[in-house]
Parts: C-alpha cells; sequence; structure tokens
C-alpha cells in the first residue's frame, strides 16, 4: 500500500473511495463537527463553514495536507442532513418523489498554499417514487447515513432520472474541483505518481 500523501477529514467511505479512483492515497482522520445550520445561513454558506471547520479540525493531526467536505441535499430552501429515523427517511423521499431538488458538496484543503476551497451545486431530477417503495427502501438500510435519504450509488440509482452537475459531488466529492485544490496544494495524484 502506497504511503498516505493526504489526511482525510472523513468518517465517509464514499470520500476515501473516490480519493483513492484518482489515485490519492489517505489517512483517515474523522472529526466530530457541530453540524447545525445557524440561523439565517444559507445552504452554500453551510456547506462550505462545515467543509472548513472539518479540515481546519484535523489538520493539525497529521504533517499532511488536509481535506474536508461536506454534502447537504437542498429542497425549498430546506436542507435535508441524514434521516434519524424511518418516518424523517420516509419524509425526505416524499419531499424528493417526481422532482428536481439540488445537491450541494463544497470540499476544502488546507496545506502550504493556506485554506483553499470550492463548492458544487448539482441538480438532481426524481421520479416519483410510491409509497411501497419508500417503505421498501428504508428497509434495506441503504439511506440511513446518506444526506437527503438517498444514495445516487447505490440502490436510489433506479430513482434518478436527469443530473445536471457533477455525480461524484453528490456521492460526496466534486473529482474535478478536487484535483485543482490538490494540485494547488502541492499533493500528487496519479498522472504524477
Ligand atoms: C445525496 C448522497 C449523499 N451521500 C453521502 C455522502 C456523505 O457521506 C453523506 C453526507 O453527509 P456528510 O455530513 O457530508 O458526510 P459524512 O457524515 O458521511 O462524513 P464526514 O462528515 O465525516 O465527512 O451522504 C451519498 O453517499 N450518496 C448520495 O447520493
Amino acid at each position: 500500500m502506497s504511503a498516505p500523501v493526504l489526511c482525510l477529514a472523513s468518517a465517509s467511505p464514499r470520500r476515501r473511495d473516490l480519493l483513492a479512483s484518482i489515485g490519492v492515497p489517505v489517512t483517515v482522520h474523522p472529526c466530530d463537527i457541530d453540524e447545525t445550520p445557524l440561523v439565517g445561513e444559507t445552504p452554500h454558506a453551510y456547506v462550505q463553514r462545515l467543509a472548513v471547520a472539518k479540515a481546519e479540525a484535523a489538520a493539525p493531526l497529521t504533517g499532511l495536507p488536509t481535506l474536508g467536505s461536506d454534502t447537504a441535499v437542498v429542497v425549498d430552501g430546506r436542507i435535508l442532513g441524514k434521516p434519524a429515523d424511518f418516518d424523517e427517511g420516509a419524509e425526505m423521499l416524499r419531499l424528493l418523489s417526481g422532482r428536481t431538488h439540488e445537491v450541494l458538496t463544497a470540499v476544502a484543503v488546507s496545506g502550504p498554499a493556506g485554506m483553499l476551497s470550492s463548492c458544487v451545486a448539482t441538480q438532481v431530477t426524481m421520479r416519483e417514487i410510491s409509497a411501497d417503495e419508500i417503505t421498501a427502501y428504508w428497509r434495506t438500510g441503504e439511506p440511513a447515513d446518506k444526506a437527503g435519504g438517498y444514495a445516487i450509488q447505490g440502490l436510489a440509482a433506479i430513482f434518478v432520472k436527469q443530473i445536471q452537475g457533477s455525480h461524484s459531488a453528490v456521492v460526496g466529492l466534486p473529482l474535478f474541483e478536487t484535483t485543482h485544490l490538490l494540485c494547488r496544494q502541492g499533493v500528487p495524484i496519479w498522472r504524477r505518481v
């Protein structure tokens, strides 16, 4: 296994796998950050603030550049985080059924160039989802640790009619923008290995 070139301030296996897919081995240091939105905070400012806070919290733990990220599903101006239980998960999918919502993912990388960050918005259109499908989907266990209560990369792909933007951002990390930030911080990716 290659030596880590980046500290990943995240408990998300999706983010680790996405970084591995572009040749970036990481050491993982998840941070416990208060994810309560501030009064009047826009969804964009919210994900950006959390991504920076995660990177800042883990940065002193290793001598490596450090990446933090946050993903939120936004519908009718409401930020949907991870569902706490079936009722909340079902309410989220009812809100998303048959319409377009926005997924915001912010990424922040601290390193020799200071704190650099980017925020990506992706539009996701879902077909109508029936009450029976919502119950069956919850029982698979997939929605529980996902913002908005679904995983586009998993079983919920059958509900997704169209996306406009970045698929990797919806999964948890916008790889195009992340690569740009990593290069600016001198972190090697596959094409330089
Ligand atoms: C919308 C969507 C979200 N997700 C995931 C990505 C993130 O892991 C999670 C959003 O929660 P986050 O709070 O962004 O991330 P996390 O708690 O998993 O990890 P950490 O805070 O330690 O970095 O939802 C999917 O995997 N697929 C999807 O389609």
